[in-house]
């Protein structure tokens, strides 16, 4: 029973799952918490992958490591960081992603050259941004890697050449999944000049070998390594509440939303990963527990105590900008509030607001679908037990809640074990574990909440 190392270094913390590559049980688990910020040093991922994934990797015959999607590590000659990476969920680079957008020909133009229409979430976008606000670094700028590039380099003691995967690469805005090809023009129109980028290594090929030996696999972005963790299939989306909000299915065939609203990326294993993504998930729940000064329990506990629709409190939750819809100027509203509003109202409607805006990302991404039989729900905000009981009366429909596991993690080991072993597809670890979770739709809950979203109108990508 050989053991693989999984590492998940999302936005807010890496964990590391040492697991047993015959069955995926996992043996040893460790995290480190990341800092806080829109905009971080990546030199500080790589601290948190030696605190957390350290001590595990001599246990390890092979690693791999799902990162969030996006951030902007720019290198210079000497590979050291020109500038902080900004993050997917770092909204200053906005205007460039319109401009962008324009230059390539439009919305529909931009869709069909990388798959996905470009908000400040993008890569390309920071690189833009770079150029004009921080000239100097983008000028020493030699090499551009994705926040799970550098990782992935990093646990081969950079002895290979930086690599990627087609998942990872296609959340860039200079790669397209369809073509399974860089638009290196792009990434030059964007930062002035070309830049080298990791070569676009295969769904279980070797990119490297660790000090102690170990495989090193390719690795890939947070959200395709969670559907690998998760095993999903035809007919099942994930819904994903971390720091961002995640609906997820995998597809046979590139898909090209030319709205914007879904992401065409590709996954982990040679298929296609639509998505769509929202800025504020778990933490309007860490907001809400902050201004009642309860901990995640207390907040739940206070949430189930109030009633659907909250005694007529709607919370617009858009606190830090927000990308579906694509609003990276807007903060939160709260509507309804009356002398009787009650602190439970005031948990309630945070839980409401974060599931009517995971319902409409759901409701996005299941249009390009033939239908959806399953949805899967993870993530650090699954855990809270208002989030469980609401969640399928705001969605008005049956939700599977899989064991609470870290499933970024997860896939990434199920990647390094495939890398592993070398055979054709991933090992088939089982998903043990799961409850249904149902209730009575509240469908009033999402017409309150579709009115307070719609009296701002989008902006158009
Ligand atoms: N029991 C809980 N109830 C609600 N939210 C929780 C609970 N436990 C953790 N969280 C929240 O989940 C988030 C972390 O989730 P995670 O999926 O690890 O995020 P990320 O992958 O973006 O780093 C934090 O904002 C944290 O406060
Ligand atoms: O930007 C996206 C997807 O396009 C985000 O989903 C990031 O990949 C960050 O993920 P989490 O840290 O919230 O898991």
């Amino acid at each position: 029973m050989p053991l693989v190392l999984g590492v998940d270094s999302s936005t807010q913390s890496t964990k590391a799952v040492l697991v047993d590559a015959d069955d995926g049980t996992v043996v040893a688990s460790r995290t480190a918490p990341h800092p806080d910020g829109t905009s971080v040093d990546p030199r500080a991922w790589l601290e948190a992958f030696d605190a957390a994934a350290g001590p595990l990797l001599p246990r390890a015959a092979a690693v791999a490591v799902g990162g969030q999607q996006h951030g902007m590590v720019a290198l210079d000659a000497e590979d050291a960081p020109v500038h902080d990476a900004l993050l997917w969920n770092d909204t200053r680079s906005a205007a460039a992603a319109a401009e962008l957008v324009e230059e390539i020909g439009g919305p529909a133009a931009c869709a069909e050259a990388v798959g996905s229409v470009l908000v400040a979430s993008f890569t390309i976008t920071k690189l833009r941004w770079l150029r004009d606000h921080e000239p100097d670094a983008a000028r020493r700028t030699t090499r551009v890697l994705l926040p799970h590039d550098y990782l992935t380099w990093h646990a081969g003691g950079r002895r290979s050449a930086p690599a990627t995967d087609r998942g990872d690469a296609s959340g860039t805005g200079y790669y397209s999944a369809a073509d399974g090809a860089y638009r290196e023009d792009l990434l030059e129109r964007a930062l002035g000049h070309a830049a080298g980028l990791p070569r676009v290594a295969g769904p279980n090929e070797q990119v490297g070998t660790t000090e102690h030996g170990a495989v090193v696999a390719p690795g890939t972005g947070d959200n395709m390594a969670a559907a690998l963790g998760l095993g999903l299939g035809p007919g099942d989306v994930s819904l994903s509440i971390g720091t961002s909000g995640v609906a997820a299915a995998v597809s046979d065939s590139p898909v090209v939303d030319r709205t914007g609203v879904v992401t065409g990326f590709a996954d982990a294993t040679g298929r296609y990963l639509p998505m769509a993504t929202t800025l504020n998930a778990a933490r309007i729940l860490d907001l809400h527990a902050r201004l009642l000064g309860v901990d995640h329990d207390e907040l739940a506990a206070l949430a189930l105590d109030s009633v659907p629709g909250a005694h007529g409190l709607t919370v617009s939750p858009y606190y830090d900008g927000e990308r579906t819809p694509n609003r990276p100027d807007a903060s939160g509203t709260w509507a309804g509030l009356t002398t009787a509003t009650s602190r439970a109202d005031v948990a309630r409607a945070a839980v409401e607001a974060l599931l009517c805006s995971l319902a409409d990302a759901l409701d996005a991404v299941a249009q390009g679908l033939t239908g959806v039989d399953r949805v899967l729900l993870i993530g650090g905000g699954a855990k809270s037990s208002a989030v469980q009981a609401l969640a399928p009366a705001v969605l008005g429909r049956d939700v599977v809640l899989p064991a609470s596991a870290e499933y970024v993690a997860l896939g990434a080991a199920r990647q390094a074990a495939w890398t592993l072993s070398g055979s054709a597809e991933p090992p088939a670890w089982p998903l043990a574990g799961t409850r249904v979770l149902q209730a009575e739709p509240t469908p009033a809950v999402r017409d309150a909440y579709a009115a307070l979203r719609d009296r701002a109108p989008a902006l158009t990508p």
